[in-house]
């Protein structure tokens, strides 16, 4: 049995599940307020728990595997392997002051107070930098610390830079990018290390597709040479007989989807006809 600790709430959980439902993992008895659930496979089960919590989780064997972010994991310092970038929950933690204070680098702050959900993170970064600064560990809306004389500047996460806009503060420095990983204990892997690389292969399979359209077209075979040079295929287009009255094949590829645009209307000048695309639902190489 393996089991796999999950966000119970917040941005990333919703995304999160509709990979798992893409990949065919389906879930099955989850009530709104369970903790549990059990999915279609009979030996993989869900846990939910909070995404601070869950690099623990996976080292003291509570779960086998979880999802979590790079802000977390660095957090806790917990010792797991890190398996699949999620390529979701991208943020920077960064290090900002109010918009109107004289602080405009990092070595300002020396004996200055910093209030941050990141206590350990944010340590070691000044740390490492030298400078001495104290500590305020707050459980959220740190933005607005520095207007309450909490502190003198915040480590916080920042995405669409939104919050730190309306709260008139500044960056002065990254500290780090997060974004969301599959990760697994040492023991775990050590001893479900076939069943954990079947779950990471088939939620993989999902990303890779992500972004992705198979694009299909009839092209007669006096332009066939322009078409493929026109075609980022994942291993070179396929290219098959198409039985016409003039020589003409059919050619299929994997394209990006923001190409898209561009692509399909230089395929049509330079020969292509009968262009198709799809969406593709799993990419497993
Ligand atoms: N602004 C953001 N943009 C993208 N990802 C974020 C952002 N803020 C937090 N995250 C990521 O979301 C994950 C969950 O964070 P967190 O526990 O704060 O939950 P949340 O989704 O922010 O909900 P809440 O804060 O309401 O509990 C973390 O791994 C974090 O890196
Ligand atoms: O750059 P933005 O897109 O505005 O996002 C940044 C905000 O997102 C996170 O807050 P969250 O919503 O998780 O609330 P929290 O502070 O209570 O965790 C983070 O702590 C910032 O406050
Ligand atoms: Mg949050």
């Amino acid at each position: 049995m393996v089991r796999i600790a999950l966000p119970n709430k917040g941005r990333v959980y919703e995304p999160i599940m509709n990979i798992f439902e893409q990949a065919g993992l389906h879930i099955i008895d989850h009530s709104d307020r369970s903790l549990f659930a059990k999915t279609v496979d009979d030996e993989i089960t869900l846990l939910f728990a909070r995404s601070r919590d869950i690099p623990e989780y996976v080292e003291y064997g509570a779960a086998d595997m979880g999802i979590t972010g790079v802000d977390f994991i660095h957090e806790s310092g917990c010792d797991i392997e890190v398996l699949l970038d999620m390529g979701m929950g991208r943020a920077d933690l960064v290090v900002a002051v109010p918009d109107d204070s004289d602080i405009e680098k990092i070595e300002d702050l020396e004996g200055k107070k910093i209030a941050t959900e990141f206590p350990e993170i944010t340590k070691k970064f000044f740390s490492s930098k030298g400078i001495n600064v104290h500590v305020v560990e707050v459980s959220g809306a740190t933005e607005i610390t520095p207007h309450i004389g909490v502190a003198d500047a915040i480590v916080d996460l920042t995405s669409s830079g939104t919050t730190l806009s309306i709260n008139h503060l500044k960056i002065i420095a990254h500290v780090l990018r997060t974004t969301q990983k599959l990760i697994a204990s040492k023991e775990s892997m050590a001893k479900d290390g076939r069943k954990i690389s079947e779950i990471t292969r088939a939620l993989e399979s999902v990303i890779e597709a992500k972004g992705k359209r198979y694009l299909m077209m009839n092209v007669p075979v006096s332009s066939l040479d322009m078409v493929k040079k026109k075609i980022p295929g994942m291993s070179g287009p396929t290219v098959m007989k198409v039985e016409s009255t003039s020589p003409m094949c059919a050619v299929h590829a994997v394209v990006p989807e923001k190409e898209i645009y561009k692509l399909i209307n230089e395929l049509k000048d330079v020969g292509a006809r009968d262009i198709l695309i799809v969406p593709i639902e799993r990419i497993m190489r």
